[in-house]
């Protein structure tokens, strides 16, 4: 894309840094224009550093660069993922049965029924305990293996609903782990008070390469046929999701025990495949899944049809966009009010950063502009203890804070003035404002705060957030979220012309680890070749074999 596109919005920057947040927010028809709403969920966005000009600006670039249409060429199937020459249709796993979505001439949608029909009956057998492990006992514990895509939306799911009232019932005397990291530590942390008669295995990967995986995979097969005394427990302990069902077969994994999903789903993109709906299923029931899976469509179809104006995923990826590439912030950070939401950064972290950390564009030529955000972000209120320090005196880090109008656990103490749902959003209303509007010396002054702390007690103010405020964290606004910052993320990708569907920098560590491996292979054995080493790294792998 031609620089130029972005010259005409490079103009708002000086006019927007000198603009304090301060006096950009008394304007109140600036700040009704920047309130919008998508049914009852709600987006603020009147504290960030733009005015109506710079949003109009915004909305052009987006109509420049071809966001609309690049939205479409997604949603109708097209290979916009060129450098791996694949569709990405990951909205087509939560379509409803009746739609209609197209790849080469083909509907896809029956085909993931199919497969979503298949894990319905699937896990309705073993949670009902028709199914049976190898002594004849029911599966109540389930250890997934995965790693990156094939884990963190998962987990971040799992930990959502584990408070969620019906989703809570549904789970009673049930057990969900995870062991994505290939460090033996994970697999004792993951196998814990486990009992193999009453354990399933699910392997999720969508190549069924991953090292990582692969590895884990083994060690707990050798732990379920040392526990259980026969190799013939596979059939009953272990099921596998992946799109590479050849090896899965060469795994031992029945090819009725494998549920399937297809190229065109991205990893990160991938819990709403077989990857999530397997083991969220078999923890709370395919009927809650299904209410994710609606909620997730309801985003696409608000994605899709929204005016700009008022289309959240739009909205936020431009404004994210203008704050990395025109204001310079290198990092965003994402802050639930809501505990359940303890894995949504991790997981928004992969889906966001290894979609659009990338330095060129489309055609192979340098992006004009910065690209890709560091995401990160705690639950609130615990990161107020912690890094919200730097956020109101140290660096501008531009903000999303999450909150809910009803929580999963509502607690009301006698005696006290506030529910601790409000006491928590209480803290959810009043640090965007903090950080918008700082405080200034001269308050201080006349707060009579004593000359010398002056200096120390000073809020800059001017930090920019934007507020998002959903029902209640339940699977269909989890769905709703999840697939609002896939959009986001699509969206950014869009408007720096990048391909925000390949990750090519996760591949060259990979290569030098199975370098090394080999190294190490021959070393423990006594005699290996470290020449092709840097001499640094030859001296540090000779400590680590002493
Ligand atoms: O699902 P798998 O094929 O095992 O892949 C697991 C993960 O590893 C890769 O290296 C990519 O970085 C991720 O996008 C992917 O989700």
């Amino acid at each position: 894309m031609a620089s130029g596109l972005w010259n005409d919005l490079k103009g708002q920057v000086p006019k927007m840094k000198s603009a304090h947040l301060r006096s950009l927010m008394q304007d109140q028809a600036r700040n009704d224009s920047m309130f919008v709403q998508n049914g009852p969920m709600v987006l603020d966005y009147c504290r960030q550093k733009v005015d109506s000009e710079t949003m109009s600006k915004l909305f052009e670039l987006a109509d420049k660069t071809g966001v609309e249409q690049r939205k479409a060429k997604m949603f109708a199937g097209e290979r916009i993922n060129q450098t791996e020459g694949r569709a990405v249709l990951h909205p087509a796993l939560r379509a409803p049965r009746s739609a209609s979505v197209c790849l080469d001439g083909e509907n896809v949608v029956p085909e993931v029924w199919k497969v979503l029909d298949a894990m319905k009956a699937f896990s309705d057998k073993v949670r009902s305990g028709e199914w049976k492990g190898f002594t004849g006992k029911a599966l109540t514990d389930v250890v997934c293996i995965g790693i990156g895509g094939s884990y963190l939306g998962v987990e971040f799911v799992y930990e959502a609903l584990k408070t969620d009232p019906e989703a809570a019932a549904a789970a009673q005397g049930r057990k969900l782990r995870f062991l994505a990291n290939v460090d033996p530590i994970d697999v004792q942390r993951a196998l814990e008070g486990l009992n193999a008669e009453t354990t399933l295995v699910v392997i999720i990967s969508k190549t069924f390469t991953t090292a990582e995986t692969m590895l884990n995979a083994k060690t707990v097969k050798a732990w379920l046929v040392k526990e259980l005394g026969s190799a013939d427990c596979v059939a009953k302990h272990v099921v596998a999701c992946s799109t590479a069902l050849d090896k899965t077969q060469a795994f031992g994994i029945d090819s009725n025990n494998v549920f399937g999903f297809w190229d065109w789903v991205g990893g990160r993109f991938s819990v709403w495949s077989a990857v999530g709906v397997l083991a969220l299923s078999l923890q709370y029931g395919f009927g809650i899944v299904n209410q994710f899976l609606e909620g997730g469509h309801a985003m696409d179809e608000h994605f899709q049809k929204a005016p700009a104006k008022e289309n959240l995923p739009l909205i936020i990826g431009l404004l994210d966009v203008w704050n990395c590439s025109m204001l310079g912030h290198e990092g965003v950070a994402i802050l639930p009010y809501c505990q359940a939401l303890v894995r949504f950064v991790p997981h928004i972290q992969q889906l966001d950063m290894e979609s659009n950390g990338k330095r060129v564009q489309m055609d192979g030529s340098e992006v004009p502009v910065e690209t890709g955000a560091i995401n990160f972000g705690e639950p609130g209120t615990n990161g107020q203890h912690s890094f919200y320090q730097l956020m109101h005196q140290g660096r501008v880090i531009p903000s999303h804070f999450i909150g809910f109008a009803n929580s999963q656990n509502p607690v009301e103490l006698p005696g006290e003035a506030v529910s601790n749902h409000d006491e928590l959003m209480s803290n959810f209303f009043a640090q965007p404002d903090a950080l918008a509007l700082g405080k200034t010396a001269e308050e201080l002054k006349a707060d009579g705060i004593p000359e010398k702390l002056v200096a120390h007690k000073t809020f800059p103010g001017d930090r920019p957030s934007l507020s998002l405020l959903l029902p209640v964290c339940n699977a269909h606004w989890l769905g709703q979220l999840l697939a609002l910052y896939e959009h986001r993320t699509a969206v950014q990708g869009w408007l720096w012309d990048i391909n925000s569907f390949d990750q090519w920098g996760v591949e060259l560590g990979k290569v030098l680890a199975k370098e090394v491996r080999g190294y190490l292979t021959q070393a423990r054995k006594g005699a290996a070749d470290d020449s092709k080493f840097l001499s640094p790294t030859k001296k540090l792998l000779a400590k680590y074999l002493e």
